[in-house]
């Protein structure tokens, strides 16, 4: 049984209340361990912790030796990559190779492409004339925003908090992290990273529990908490930004998606089937970034369906750690309950059921789980719940289309502006599409393939901001301007 604690002041600490919650194994439900449940006390704790550190070592540190320390932690999360990967795996129960080759790498990505980044920008400088003809010289300095909160969600925790960890901490900030309750494992090793590379104490704090009510709710309403960066669901955003706005604090949002994947008839069939498979159940259908709404032209439509219908039909289920498992559980008991609520309301709804619709037959020891079935309808409205709305599990409602018009109007006829992805081999389509659906980040003949260096985020109900490269310096830093009359 682990017993996880705060991460504050460079110390693991327990609550000052005693309070714990458990943590449960997605695979099986078995109680793995308990962890801190922090509450005011913890978060006071931790901000006043963040506060200080802005105005100790960390403050005070020169660019070129923070940079070198934010390579040291990458470094160090790599030393201890198996530990990382086993603490994700264990929190979320998805497939070792996913975990080992995309999430916790990124991590440690995460910390080096911003300590390059904050080392090369260069200053901006605007040199005036004035009427004595002497002129004058503007130049920018970038000063860090302060106090950070970050929250963030559970479907790829250790990536998803780096994320924003990396370049808060690049830009000289300190920060709070309320990550999930659902998994809480890697935000703490990270703490002990943190330690063993030198990061003074109180730059990285972590204070775990819940959301509403609670230690996230109290890290977004704390007066000493100069911005905050969110990732998770846009029903939480709305929440959060209303506690932003005391204090009128900055905010950066990546939000919920109901993301349209487009095929052409005219693609790479087979890429395409499995570009679209990768992105509807990767991750058990748990990323933003996924396709649950697929529009397919009409004459390869009935043969995609079957080719996607059987790609669904041959995934192997398991813990990570069973050889050639590539199909996870969901994250727990009560995201299963509200998926197969989809279910049933496809099936109310009228949905010609293609595929799924379930929970898988498991063995004995796995039967507890949070298992459900990737899952395929046709046949639905576009007014359907289901195709209107963000389910975040393993599924998607593929509907034909006829011309490129018509699937335009089709995509964007939705609330959310996340991600699309599209498939085709003719790039004048696909640059026409691109400029025309609403998202922040379009893909094509491809899905998830990202070079950090460009702006991530998302348009409409998805998102406020963006981050990436260069980006995330317009929210983690406060740009000054400086004029000198010469
Ligand atoms: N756009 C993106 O980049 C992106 C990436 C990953 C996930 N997501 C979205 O995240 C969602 C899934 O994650 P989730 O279920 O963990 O999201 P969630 O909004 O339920 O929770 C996210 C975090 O917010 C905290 N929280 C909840 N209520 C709060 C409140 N009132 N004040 C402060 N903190 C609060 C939670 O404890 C958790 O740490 C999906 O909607 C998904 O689309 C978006
Ligand atoms: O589930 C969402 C995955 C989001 C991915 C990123 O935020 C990223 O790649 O930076």
């Amino acid at each position: 049984m682990s017993h996880t604690l705060h991460f504050i002041n460079g110390e693991f600490v327990p609550s000052a209340s005693g309070k714990t919650f458990e943590k449960r194994s997605p695979c099986d439900n078995r109680l793995m361990g308990t962890v801190a449940e922090g509450g005011q006390t913890e978060v006071d704790a931790a901000v006043a912790a963040a506060k200080a550190a802005l105005h100790g070592d960390w403050g005070k540190m020169p660019t070129d030796k923070r940079v070198a320390m934010l390579h040291a932690v990458a470094d160090g999360i790599t030393k201890r990559f198996d530990d990382f990967v086993a603490a994700e795996e264990a929190d979320t129960g998805q497939p070792h190779h996913v975990i080992a080759h995309a999430f916790v790498p990124r991590g440690a990505a995460n910390f080096k492409i911003f300590a390059d980044i904050i080392k090369n920008v260069p200053a901006e400088s605007f040199v005036m004339d004035t009427p004595d003809g002497a002129g004058a010289l503007n130049y920018a300095i970038r000063k860090p925003k302060g106090v950070i909160g970050v929250i963030s969600p559970w479907n790829a925790p250790f990536l998803l908090m780096t994320w924003k960890v990396g370049p808060a901490l690049a830009c000289g900030n300190t920060v709070v992290v309320k990550p999930s309750e659902e998994t809480p494992a890697t935000a703490t090793l990270l703490g002990e990273v943190m330690n063993a590379v030198g990061v003074p104490a109180g730059v990285y704090n972590v204070v775990h529990g819940f959301g509403p009510d609670a230690a996230g709710e109290q890290v977004t309403r704390h007066d000493d908490v100069d911005a905050i960066t969110f990732t998770g669901e846009t029903r939480t955003g709305t929440a959060i930004m209303k506690a932003a706005a005391d204090g009128i604090r900055d905010v950066s949002f990546e939000l919920g998606g109901k993301n349209a994947g487009i095929v052409f008839a005219d693609c790479d069939f087979d890429a395409a089937v499995e570009g679209i498979f990768r992105s509807a159940f990767m991750n058990t259908g748990q990323v933003c970034l996924g396709t649950e709404r697929v529009y397919v032209q009409r004459p390869i439509f009935e043969r995609f369906v079957a080719a996607l219908k059987a790609r669904c039909e041959v995934v192997k289920y398991g813990r990570p750690s069973d050889a050639g498992s590539n199909y996870g559980p969901l994250i727990s008991q009560e995201h299963k309950r509200k998926v197969l609520s989809y279910y049933a309301r496809a099936m109310q709804e009228g949905a010609t059921l293609i595929t799924g619709g379930g929970v898988p037959d498991m063995p004995a020891e796995l039967r507890e789980g949070a298992w459900v079935q990737p899952t395929i309808w046709t046949g639905l409205p576009e007014t359907a719940s289901v195709v209107r709305e963000e389910i975040f599990g393993p599924c998607c409602h593929i509907r034909p289309f006829d011309e490129e018009d018509e699937v335009v109007v089709l995509a964007n006829a939705n609330r959310y502006g996340l991600s699309t992805t599209i498939w085709t081999e003719n790039l004048k389509c696909a640059h026409r599409m691109a400029a025309a659906i609403d998202v922040g980040i379009t893909w094509v003949n491809s899905w998830f393939l990202r070079d950090l260096r460009t702006p991530f985020g998302g348009s409409k109900q998805s998102g406020i901001g963006r981050e990436g490269g260069v980006h995330s310096l317009e929210f983690y830093t406060e740009m000054r301007n400086v004029c000198i009359k010469l």
